[in-house]
């Protein structure tokens, strides 16, 4: 079915990604061949509803020469939001307390009389249940996967998740022989809110002996009985990777800030949690460190930036073959789409009886529960 398009919208919402730019480039490069105007809204959508606070044009045209070269950069040259849903909209009142207002009917109206035909929504589990929401006002979308957490459902990969990977392995890498010489215990802290991708496919990469994920409450005294295992057998310093979101078996996430009007809550701080209490328990050296936002950072790896460019290509395809309410996805070797109903708000956790749960365990990697026994090298 033709979808009689003449101007499209892109957003970039969340926390950035490196491949961001890939997929910007894609979806104008691929529209503009079938002679659509791209039109970027700046800093999520701040540059329809907030205009005045973006410092650049709040709606930029991207042209093919303005995507020339971008493939390869990180971040976003959109600028993105974690804070400004439009469906929860934070409002500051006179008072100076913050409520939340309804602006996606407003904002549906703005798309209108700027003569945007459909919106291309890039973003994570957040961006997609307002991708729902404007689909439901009446809006033409099609949404993007990505997030470096690759926590989205229905896709087998988000892109931003590849990069942050290779990153975070490359410092498991250089942790290693710093321990080794100082036969101390490292705690490497990732990013992973909800879900331990990053933390356990870095720490299988890097070769970690301890991995603790938000799915797996663990004892710490497990850690401790297998970083003194390695000990007794020589090996004298151990690796742990811990996503944010990981906690004990008797407590909860360590919050660094609470959820607010308008924003989430913050994690941060397991690391440190787990380097004080293992020290105490062993007796050893320990450190922990944080990767944090750098694994955000960064040009996208060579897998994110085809992905990138292959989610872009296929919403404009979407577009162009009268769907809309959906989001792309990575299906094995494919690209198909699903209703984005079915991804919204949702989380995709690291399944316990996945294969890579499973070969951690038969290498004998410690993921903080009381694993069946051998395990521990
Ligand atoms: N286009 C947007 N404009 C403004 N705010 C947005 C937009 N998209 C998402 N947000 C806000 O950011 C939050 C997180 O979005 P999303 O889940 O898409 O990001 P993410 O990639 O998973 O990263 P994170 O959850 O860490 O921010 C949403 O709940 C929403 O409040
Ligand atoms: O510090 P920020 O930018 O609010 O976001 C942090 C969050 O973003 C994510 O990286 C997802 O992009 C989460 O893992 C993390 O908790
Ligand atoms: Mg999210």
């Amino acid at each position: 079915m033709e979808a009689h398009i003449r101007r499209i919208a892109l957003v970039t919402g969340g926390g950035d990604a490196p491949g961001l730019n890939a997929a910007i480039r894609a979806v104008v490069l691929a529209a503009s061949r079938l002679g659509w105007e791209c039109h970027g809204i700046r800093d999520g959508f701040n540059g329809l509803l907030a205009p005045a606070q973006c410092l650049d044009e709040p709606v930029m045209a991207l042209t093919v020469q303005s995507v020339h070269g971008i493939g390869h950069l990180g971040g976003t040259i959109l600028g993105s939001t974690n804070r400004g849903n439009p469906m929860r909209y934070p409002v500051r009142q006179d008072d100076g307390t913050v409520s939340e207002r309804d602006r996606g009917g407003e904002l549906v109206d703005l798309f209108r009389q700027r003569g945007l035909d459909a919106l291309v929504m890039i973003g994570g589990d957040g961006s997609m249940a307002i991708a729902d929401g404007l689909h439901r006002r009446g809006l033409r979308v099609v949404g993007v996967p990505k997030t470096i957490d690759n926590d989205l459902d229905r896709t087998q990969q988000t892109f931003g998740f590849d990069s942050a990977v290779a990153f975070a392995t490359e410092c498991v890498d250089r942790l290693h022989t710093t321990a080794d010489s100082q036969h101390r215990i490292l705690v490497v802290e990732t990013m992973g809110r909800y879900a331990g991708w990053i933390a356990l496919h870095a720490g299988m990469a890097g070769g970690a002996h301890a991995i603790l994920l938000p799915e797996i409450p663990f004892d710490i005294d497990v850690v401790a009985d297998a970083v003194r295992r390695r000990d007794a057998l020589g090996w004298r310093h151990s690796i742990v990777v811990a996503a944010e979101g990981a906690h004990p078996l008797d407590s909860g996430r360590v919050v660094l800030e609470a959820a607010g009007t308008g924003r989430a809550e913050r994690l941060g701080g397991i690391g440190a949690w787990v380097e004080a209490r293992l020290a105490a328990a062993t007796g050893k050296d320990c450190r922990s460190v944080v990767l944090g936002h750098l694994l955000r950072g960064g040009p996208p790896s060579a897998f994110d930036r085809i992905v990138a460019a292959r989610f872009g290509a296929a919403a404009v395809r979407t577009l162009a073959a009268g769907e809309s309410g959906v989001m792309v996805t990575l299906a094995g070797q494919a690209i198909a789409t699903v209703p984005l109903a079915e991804v919204a708000g949702r989380t995709r956790h690291v399944p316990l009886d996945c294969d890579t749960v499973r070969t951690a365990r038969e290498l004998g990697i410690c993921l903080g529960d009381r694993a069946p026994a051998g395990a521990g090298r």
